[in-house]
């Protein structure tokens, strides 16, 4: 368990990846993306062509979604495949930790019932659970439409990685046409004063995949620990993604690349806070082990090599307390 002391300075990385989109400079941009993720794999994402209407749109569709009533939200409990409406208290991102102060949504990308990886039973795939048409108008075609572009933006993050790793652009795809893509629409209660017994928004971890999208509301809350051990606090820049590599990076990279432990605390003393992170996985089968781009000749491995969906699924039985 990770004891909260409050960070010290601010999140500074800003990737513009404008030159990518419209190819003037993809080998800047790459060395870019490559100079952040040494530092610290967590950054401000700008020039990703989103229009801020849908950035913002996500956010209001998260806070129409949360003001239902709790039992409208509790027909949609999540399913054994993750997807669904999560109460108040059933993950701890800190295994140890109390349970985190936050309710949320999952949203995956909706595979059919007969698609092969449903009928084995994993997980982060098969059917959505909507809330009535009538109840939330407009709330699925405007997820749906976030949800595909987030993974378009997260596709073009794979494909700089790729180039930075003297690869094929895209190297990655193959691992990215079954993704376990997950949209989670996060609420916070807020949490004013001190901690106590260490219970926050959510507690300190590390996403387990291979990148992270995050659009937040203009509460702030977010903090990010740098391999320094220093806690830093990731404010909101307006128009911009917060984007961190998950736990794959550091296996790819051979450890140049960290990620990040984060976590949140809504300090106001009154608003809500709202915050819908985008969670590119893996396909499930997906093996990462490390890259030659980034191998010393001669040494061994510095991370195990594994497989992405084994890998999530430990993370959440131990989130969930069923270690
Ligand atoms: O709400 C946030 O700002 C971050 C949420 C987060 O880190 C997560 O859900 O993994
Ligand atoms: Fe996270």
């Amino acid at each position: 368990m990770v004891q909260y002391v409050p960070p010290v300075r601010a999140l500074a990385p800003v990737l513009d990846i404008a030159r990518w989109r419209d190819g003037s400079d993809k080998p800047g941009v790459a060395r870019e993306f490559d100079r952040i993720c040494r530092e610290i794999g967590f950054f401000y994402l700008t020039g990703h062509g989103m229009a801020p209407a849908r950035m913002a749109g996500i956010l209001r569709e998260a806070e129409r979604f949360f003001v239902l009533p709790l039992e409208a939200k509790q027909a949609l409990h999540v399913a054994a495949n993750r997807r669904g409406y999560e109460p108040m208290g059933l993950q701890s991102l800190d295994f140890d930790a109390p349970p985190d102060l936050k309710e949320s949504m999952l949203i995956g990308r909706g595979n059919p019932p007969d698609h092969p990886y449903v009928l084995a039973g994993l997980a982060n795939y098969g059917a959505n659970q909507w809330p009535d048409e009538a109840a939330l108008p407009g709330f699925r075609a405007f997820c749906e439409g976030y949800f595909a572009e987030a993974a378009e933006i997260s596709r073009m993050l794979m494909a700089i990685f790729a180039t930075v790793a003297g690869l094929p652009e895209d190297h990655f795809e193959p691992m990215l046409r079954e993704p376990m893509a997950t949209l989670r629409m996060i609420h916070y209660p807020p949490q004013p004063g001190a901690v106590v017994g260490n219970r926050i928004g959510c507690g300190a971890h590390t996403d387990w995949g291979a990148i992270t999208l995050l659009v937040q509301d203009d509460t702030g809350g977010l903090e990010v620990q740098a391999a320094s051990g220093e806690w830093l606090y990731a404010e909101p820049l307006p128009g911009a993604f917060v984007v961190n590599v998950g736990d794959m990076m550091p296996v790819w990279t051979d450890g140049a690349y960290h990620s990040n432990p984060h976590r949140v605390r809504n300090r106001s003393p009154e608003r809500h806070r709202y915050s819908v992170p985008f969670f590119m996985d893996l396909d499930y089968f997906a093996r990462v082990e490390r890259l030659p781009a980034f191998a010393a000749p001669g040494s061994e491995a510095r991370h195990a090599p594994r497989t992405a969906g084994e890998h999530l699924d430990l993370m959440y039985r131990l989130s969930y307390g069923e270690g």
